[in-house]
């Protein structure tokens, strides 16, 4: 890693000092606002609700600050200019609305915050909640969760689709969520190599927002589509606006080995925030046990997955505020009183 890498890592590392040497990453944001009552069976799934329920939107966002989080996400994972257009939107309302998910998590932050000064629990007492950072991440999710047909858990896009295809996919969107104030991008559930390759491409055209890269991975070594997760992470590293590396929506059972091979291909962050291990229906868009562990199981792992060089913690699809309290609770506890 040259020195401009070790630059913008220092944004990263800058942040995680600021609150003990780790984040609160949020958990599932589409999984809470189903358990508001969303409808998400929409070729747009979470992003739906940018159009039909912002405020919960706004909600969600609020549940998981209130629970500890000092990253949120935004609602955009499957929000594309592509996909608004094919439900029949105009070019400009597609754009406002990629525009309204980084403006409705800044707005939740300054609520938050004004909250904050007035809240007197025991929680908020604590002056290492009360003052912590928060960032906006704007999610971006993979070409495969465009497709809305799982792909993301899948990764393979056949021969026809190639990095230039994506880097097109996705540039405009990009450019939108980082012109609407996002503190960071957030390439998250990346499914393989290729799409690595294509957002490490787009960030080099010239963008200048830190970013992240997490992949969805389908054992301790591999991303979904069989790529490995030492050659995905070592394309992340390469690439100087990537401020943290890591991975989400995967079984927490795999999480351990991950970061020992995620550590080995980069000194950037790292970054975890895995799933409840249940398996995703795409068909029916439901989620089955699996061999996995139920949702908040993972929470007591927190501490191993920080000795093993993880820093960033949350939750993906089906943990809930209650599993971010636990991580928040679990972090907390180990930083010396002041
Ligand atoms: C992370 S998966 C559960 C998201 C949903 C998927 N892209 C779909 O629309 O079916
Ligand atoms: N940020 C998204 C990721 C889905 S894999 C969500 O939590 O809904
Ligand atoms: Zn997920």
């Amino acid at each position: 890693m040259g020195l401009e890498g070790k630059e913008t890592s220092s944004f990263m590392r800058d942040f995680l000092d600021r609150y003990g040497g780790y984040a609160v990453i949020d958990g599932g944001f589409a999984t809470e606002l189903e358990r508001h009552g969303a409808d998400l069976n929409d070729p747009l799934w979470s992003a739906k609700c940018l159009i039909s329920s912002p405020h919960l939107v706004r909600r969600v966002h609020l549940d998981y600050l209130d629970a500890g989080a000092n990253i949120i996400l935004t609602a955009s994972y499957q929000a594309t200019l592509q996909g608004f257009e094919a439900k029949g939107f105009s070019r400009e309302e597609g754009e406002n609305l990629l525009r309204r998910s980084v403006e409705i998590a800044r707005e939740a932050r300054e609520i938050y915050y004004d909250r904050c000064t007035k809240d007197s629990s025991d929680f908020m007492r604590d002056e290492r909640h009360r003052r912590r950072p928060i960032l906006i991440a704007a999610s971006v999710g993979s070409y495969g969760a465009y497709l809305a047909d799982g792909s993301e858990y899948v990764g393979d896009y056949g021969d026809a689709v190639t990095v230039k295809t994506l880097k097109d996919f996705h540039r405009e969107r990009v450019k939108i969520l980082v012109d609407a104030g996002a503190d960071l991008i957030a390439f998250e559930t990346i499914p393989n190599k290729l799409e690595t390759k294509a957002y490490a491409e787009l960030l080099e055209e010239g963008i200048e927002t830190p970013a992240w890269f997490s992949f969805s991975c389908k054992d301790e070594s591999n991303v979904v589509s069989g790529d490995s997760i030492f050659e995905c992470a070592t394309v992340a590293d390469s690439c100087r606006q990537v401020a943290a590396v890591g991975v989400n929506c995967t079984a927490p059972r795999f999480i351990h080995g991950l970061i020992s091979s995620i550590t080995k291909a980069t000194s950037k962050p790292v970054l975890v925030y895995p799933n409840s291990g249940e398996t995703y229906i795409a068909e029916s868009n439901q989620w089955v046990k699996s061999s996995g562990k139920a949702e908040d199981d993972f929470v007591p792992y927190i501490s191993k997955w920080r000795d093993a060089g993880a820093s960033l913690f949350g939750g993906c699809c089906r943990t809930t505020p209650n599993t971010i309290k636990g991580v928040a609770g679990e972090l907390l506890g180990t930083l010396p009183h002041k």
